[in-house]
């Protein structure tokens, strides 16, 4: 696999007013204007959200029912061929062939993505080892683990050497570990290898994890397009978790002029105005809010847990229904969807 940069000035993907209606019934995608730039980008939405609908389109393998769509500046409808040939594609189903062995079936897929017989060899071996199956790849896929054939629909995407991989909810069914290290190949595929990759994912933690920037959908619409950064920016409310006297520690800044709102085991605080009266001229309301809630965790004498400037969190973006949005399957916040 060659070294090189992102590419640089492309826009990976754009699209204008995209839609999408499945037999005049469901509408899939609605009006969806959004632009990707390079880099490793989450396609992040509950499940139905229109993630799986985005990338069939983008691969131009189903046609909008409006809209526009470029692909690296190609346009899927009518250059499906060409896209396919610098994009590499992961679906989220199982889709390999139990008797084949891992070489064999990826050694395929790159004699169909146009390589000569022997590189596709010399590239399925590569690819193989570079996702951690070089020792099995002439077992038949039949009898390899989830997180091995995750691995194979990996190395298959890889195998033409794609400019852009598309990968829908890469990590599927694997278990704490194996999301682990299917995470950490995507990051280096994207930070060694230079080859831009869209994750979708209803796992918000997952996708925090590894991407710099953030596509959010909801109900076929887009919710927001940003960095990273740009979304967990910090807000103007301080957490405080104290081990013990929680009630204690709140009244004591409720009387020292700092009104506190509970959520659980914390306190949040807003930061004081700038214009209050205890704010002095040269303290920053900020340094001047942190010393009061020092102050009373010290005089109170209780065990300070935490303190800090609160983030925003991406799950903000979505529906707050509390029934879509769990905190349980061990990669964080998971979007759940309304089906
Ligand atoms: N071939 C189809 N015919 C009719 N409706 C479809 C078809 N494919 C998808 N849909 C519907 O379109 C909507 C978006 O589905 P899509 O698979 O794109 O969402 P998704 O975000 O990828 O969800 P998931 O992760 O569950 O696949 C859903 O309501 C789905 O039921």
């Amino acid at each position: 696999m060659c070294l090189r940069p992102y590419p640089g000035t492309v826009t990976l993907i754009a699209t204008q007013s995209l839609t999408k209606t499945y037999g005049n019934r469901v509408t899939a995608l609605s009006d969806l204007t959004v632009t990707v730039e390079p880099g490793i980008v989450g396609l992040v939405g509950a499940n139905g959200a229109g993630k799986s609908t985005f990338i069939k389109i983008m691969l131009g393998l189903l046609e909008p029912t409006g809209g526009e769509a470029r692909v690296l500046g190609l346009d899927p409808t009518v250059d499906g061929h060409q896209v396919r040939a610098r994009v590499g594609y992961m679906p989220e189903h199982d889709c390999l062939p139990p008797d084949l062995s891992a070489a064999e079936f990826v050694t395929h897929m790159g004699r169909m993505s146009g390589l000569p017989k022997t590189t596709a060899r010399e590239r399925a071996s590569e690819t193989l080892r570079h996702v951690g199956l070089y020792e099995e790849r002439y077992r038949q896929v039949g009898g390899y683990s989830t997180g091995m054939k995750q691995r194979v629909k990996l190395a298959q995407a890889l195998v033409h050497d794609p400019d852009l991989l598309l990968l829908d909810e890469p990590t599927n069914g694997l278990d704490p570990a194996g999301r682990d290290a299917m995470l950490g190949l995507i990051e280096r595929i994207g930070t060694e290898f230079g080859i831009s990759v869209l994750v979708c994912s209803h796992l918000l933690g997952e996708v925090e994890r590894i991407c710099d920037a953030l596509v959010a959908i909801e109900g076929g619409r887009l919710l927001r397009s940003a960095q990273l950064s740009d979304m967990t920016a910090v807000t103007e409310v301080l957490s405080v978790e104290v081990s013990e006297g929680t009630d204690e520690l709140a009244a004591r800044l409720a009387a020292v002029g700092l009104p506190v709102r509970r959520d659980n085991r914390l306190l949040l605080v807003p930061v004081l105005d700038p214009d209050s009266a205890g704010v002095g001229a040269g303290d920053s309301a900020l340094d001047k809010t942190y010393d009061l809630i020092l102050a009373a965790v010290a005089e109170l004498d209780l065990p300070l847990h935490r303190l800090d400037q609160r983030r925003h969190r991406v799950v903000e973006l979505f529906a707050t229904d509390p029934a879509r949005v769990s905190e349980s399957t061990g990669a964080g916040t998971a979007l759940e969807g309304a089906r």
